[in-house]
């Protein structure tokens, strides 16, 4: 495993002093996580960046690529409502092919499991970044601001079918997809796929128990039997679904413009935010708040010393764990490449629930920086 270059002690105590002053509890976490929860919570990019480790008959495991998720298990393992956390440590990451990345590198971060006010917390953790990144010495830094959350708010603007808006907002994070959608016409996409379906057309008009005793018809007709798969109930409500879904058609061409002019919004924080407000469809209430909460954040930001003429809002910004549903962020440097920031973090308040917590209701909210990238006499 690649190793990456060790900064000097004072270098290090600068990035970290930020962190120190912020009230959180110093912790640590196993490296050794559940590969199948590392799996479902990565984003697309993540899952083959995963050091996949098998011991003795146990449970398959990874190493952890970040600490956010085994902070975060570790919290609500003990039961406790809120917390703030610390750590410093390292994590791995198989480099991309063809890469000189580090394969094993030190992070340090904090995660807050909160229930205070969501749009201060998320301007003092991109504050906390910034500065301890800022503590390394580049003089090149700037700050890349998304929200995977706008998204979904701006097409529910649209007022457009429920599928067809809900088929939209899955297809965010995934380019393809997304590009089928806008084309139209594509025949590759998933749409096209669906509105194939025969069976699944004529199956729609029909309630659910009629439809699973039309396939068990089928089935035995043709002398067939489903082995250890779904059940027909679940099938026929899988084709109706499916049906119901090519039916909601597909973006005119009016719709994919704006979709697409939202996509391309990436400006200085507050024209982004005015951009984005002017794209806005008439059902509007959802992303004028949150519009409204990210002029908040960024005046939080500012009055902690983040400077807004170094930021940008990207609204197609996104990063490769699938854990954020909220604001996120990224600090890089002129100097190395985008896909090497010196510290990321943002929201991820629905963590708690796909970790089966339910009781507690919390936000959840962190960042990580990397010291050895923070450090203006090295690079990584
Ligand atoms: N764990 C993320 C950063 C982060 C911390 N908390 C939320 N996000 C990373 O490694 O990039």
């Amino acid at each position: 495993m690649r190793l990456e270059r060790s900064i000097p002690a004072e270098a290090l105590d600068a990035i970290r002093a930020p962190l120190l002053a912020a009230g959180a509890a110093p912790t640590d976490a196993p490296v050794l996580q559940p590969l199948g929860l590392l799996l479902d919570l990565a984003g697309e990019a993540m899952r083959s960046r995963l050091f996949v480790v098998s011991g003795d008959g146990g449970e398959e495991a990874a190493l952890r690529p970040d600490f956010t998720v085994a902070v975060a298990r570790q919290h609500f393992s003990g039961g406790a409502a809120s917390g703030r956390y610390r750590y410093e440590g390292k994590a791995f990451r198989v480099a991309p092919r063809g890469s000189d990345r580090a394969e094993e590198f030190l992070q340090i971060g904090i995660e807050a499991f909160e229930a205070g006010d969501p749009v201060a917390a998320d301007a003092e953790m991109a504050a906390l970044a910034w500065a301890a990144s800022a503590a390394g010495g580049r003089g090149d830094l700037s700050l890349v601001l998304g929200d995977v959350s706008l998204f979904a708010a701006f097409v529910d603007s649209l007022d457009l079918a429920a599928p067809l808006a809900a088929r939209l907002k899955r297809a965010f994070a995934k380019p393809r997809q997304l590009k089928a959608e806008l084309d139209g016409s594509s025949e590759r996409g998933l749409a096209a796929d669906e509105e194939k379906s025969r069976i699944a057309a004529l199956l729609a008009g029909l309630p659910e128990a009629e439809a699973s005793a039309v396939l068990q018809e089928l089935w035995s007709l043709a002398g067939i039997e489903p082995v250890g798969g779904r059940r027909p109930a679940e099938i026929a409500r899988r084709l109706v679904e499916k049906a119901e879904t090519a039916k909601a058609g597909r973006l005119d061409a009016d719709q994919a413009a704006k979709v697409r002019a939202f996509l391309a919004v990436s400006d200085r924080p507050e024209a982004a935010l005015d951009a984005i407000a002017s794209l806005a469809g008439p059902n509007d209430a959802a992303l004028k708040a949150a519009v409204a909460g990210w002029r908040a954040r960024l005046s939080g930001m500012a009055a902690q010393g983040v400077p807004l003429e170094r930021a940008t809002l990207a609204a197609a910004f996104g990063r490769a764990f699938g854990y954020y549903d909220g604001y996120l962020f990224e600090v890089r440097s002129a100097a190395l490449s985008d896909e090497r920031p010196i510290a990321a973090g943002g929201r991820y308040d629905g963590l708690p629930g796909r970790l089966g917590v339910s009781t507690i209701n919390t936000g959840a909210v962190g960042f990580m920086v990397r010291p050895a990238r923070a450090y203006a006499g090295g690079g990584e």
